[in-house]
């Protein structure tokens, strides 16, 4: 099994569970590696062959941007709901990252797996 991985994908959204929280938009910064077989794309040199790191960044980008949920879980679930299911990626792994949530720590956040490893 390949990977296909964006870092740091860094946006921001209304998220959180205190009534502050609803009025302002937070900074989320997202990591994922996306199962491949990076073959196929290697073989043709085709973007039609690859994972498009750059379309899935962009689809993430605009839902989360979007989004209005009190829980990093509920956004990371969703967010691996749309790469499986838009993407046919069969396995992934997601960071989602609420840099700031938790003042005395560098970041707080979530990590999960989603789907099967090839
Ligand atoms: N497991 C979680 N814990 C907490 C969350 C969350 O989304 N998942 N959210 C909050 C608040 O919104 C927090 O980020 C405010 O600083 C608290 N704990």
């Amino acid at each position: 099994m390949d990977i296909v991985y964006i870092k740091g994908l860094k946006t921001d959204a209304v998220i959180g569970v205190y009534d502050w929280e609803r009025g302002i938009r937070q900074t989320l910064v997202l990591d994922l590696e996306l199962a491949s077989d990076n073959r196929a794309a290697a073989a043709t040199d085709a973007i039609e062959d690859a994972v498009d790191y750059d379309a899935i960044s962009g689809r993430i980008l605009a839902f989360v941007s979007d989004s209005e949920f009190e829980l990093i879980e509920t956004l990371a679930e969703r967010v691996a709901d749309i790469v499986l299911g838009e993407f046919g990626i069969p396995w992934l792994r997601l960071t989602l990252a609420k840099p700031g949530a938790v003042a005395a720590a560098e970041d707080v956040g979530v990590i999960i797996e989603r789907g099967e490893k090839p």
